[in-house]
């Protein structure tokens, strides 16, 4: 029957080969989804999503007819004790996640095409919902990339190294969760290769990779996003061509900068230079006011820059900061994973104060 109480059109005639198909593609495309679902609402804790997920499965269910069960022929299924070596190891939440998306997506597509020769109503329910499945894809990657915005503490600004790929990995060991790539005197070669690399390693962690400056190196090597100074691109002209799933940084040494980030949109901002740094010399620093203000009215995740180490953490803590980032401390340690845990350590215990504080 229809989900109307019609028989389905072309029920009848339909092979039981081509009902077996139905029958087994309407099971892998539920359970897919039910695996992605589960995660959306106790993972991201995502109400909307979950509910997309659970209207799909349920009109799924609806065209699981009795006819199209009874078909199964599981015995004589050769492909029962197939699996791929890679089906059987997942390194982490989002390999899982990616790897049920694609298969539904394939399932749709399979049930498109069969399920015109059973109910062409079949066919276009799920040519819709494989549309819908992009959809989520994208809501979903975009919101796994703001939590785990929101969750980062440290971000590593990279500097030009003969040791570049072992710091920014020992670091990633050390519970690094967000990199940017920043060299400024290298050609567009060698920065696409570093940037793919590099964009690579952090996602082997887990870790989100955003690239300085350059939104179109961003969008081709598939960056999580890019981050802007006052003189880089405009953010409206980034959002434009990266998309809303993409993250978009902004520096800002001012409240007016902040104010003006806000309004077009930035994911995050940088605070500072908080101190004079070498790494950037020509920027007079905004000073510990800046992050006070930061502090007190940024709504935004917001990272303080400039000059930051382990002796001036304490100071830059006091002025209200729960985010930093940092160049030269984590790009010329003698032992990045172990300083990385320092921060992440002084970055835990500050944030736990900050909660406890609020909570009163
Ligand atoms: C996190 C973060 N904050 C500030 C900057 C500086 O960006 P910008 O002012 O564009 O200067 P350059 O880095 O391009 O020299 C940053 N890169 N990251
Ligand atoms: C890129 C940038 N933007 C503001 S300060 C800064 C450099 C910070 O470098 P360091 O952490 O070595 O002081
Ligand atoms: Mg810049």
């Amino acid at each position: 029957m229809s989900l109307e109480g019609q028989p389905h059109h072309n029920a009848h005639l339909t092979p039981p080969s081509v009902c077996r198909i139905l029958d087994a593609n309407l099971d892998r495309a539920r359970e897919g989804i039910r695996i992605v679902e589960e995660w959306c609402r106790f993972g991201l804790n995502n109400a909307e999503l979950t509910n997309t997920c659970k209207q799909m499965r349920q009109e799924l269910g609806r065209w699981h007819s009795a006819q199209l069960r009874s078909a199964r022929n599981t015995p004589d299924d050769p492909g029962v004790d197939l699996t791929h070596p890679r089906e059987e190891r997942r390194e982490n939440v989002e390999q899982v996640l990616q790897a049920n998306l694609c298969r539904v997506e394939e399932a749709l597509r399979v049930l498109e095409e069969y399920g015109k020769l059973y109910d062409p109503d079949l066919g276009r329910a799920c040519k819709q919902m494989r549309y819908q499945v992009y959809t989520l894809e994208s809501n979903f990657l975009a919101d796994q990339r703001q939590q785990k915005l929101k969750q980062a503490s440290l971000y590593l600004v990279t500097s030009p190294s003969d040791r570049l790929f072992e710091v920014v990995e020992a670091a990633l060991q050390g519970g690094l969760t967000l990199v940017q790539y920043r060299d400024k005197d290298t050609d567009d070669v060698t920065r696409l290769n570093t940037a793919q690399k590099l964009k690579h390693l952090c996602h082997d962690y887990g870790a989100l990779f955003i690239l300085n400056d350059r939104v179109d190196l961003a969008l081709a090597i598939e960056a999580d996003g890019v981050h802007l100074g006052q003189q880089d691109v405009p953010i409206s002209f980034a959002r434009q061509l990266l998309g809303s799933q993409r993250i978009i940084g902004r520096s800002t040494t001012s409240p007016e900068e902040m104010r003006r980030a806000l309004a077009e949109g930035a994911d995050y901002v940088g605070v500072g230079p908080v101190y004079a740094t070498p790494t950037k010399q020509d920027k007079t620093p905004a000073g510990l006011d800046y992050v006070r203000y930061a502090a007190e009215r940024c709504p935004i995740p917001w990272f303080a820059i400039g000059g930051i180490d382990m002796n001036t953490l304490p100071q830059v803590f006091e002025g209200g900061a729960t985010r930093v980032a940092v160049v030269r401390a984590l790009m010329q340690a003698e032992q990045p994973t172990l300083v990385t845990q320092y921060f992440l350590s002084q970055l835990a215990w500050i944030n736990r104060m900050r909660r406890r504080d609020e909570q009163g």
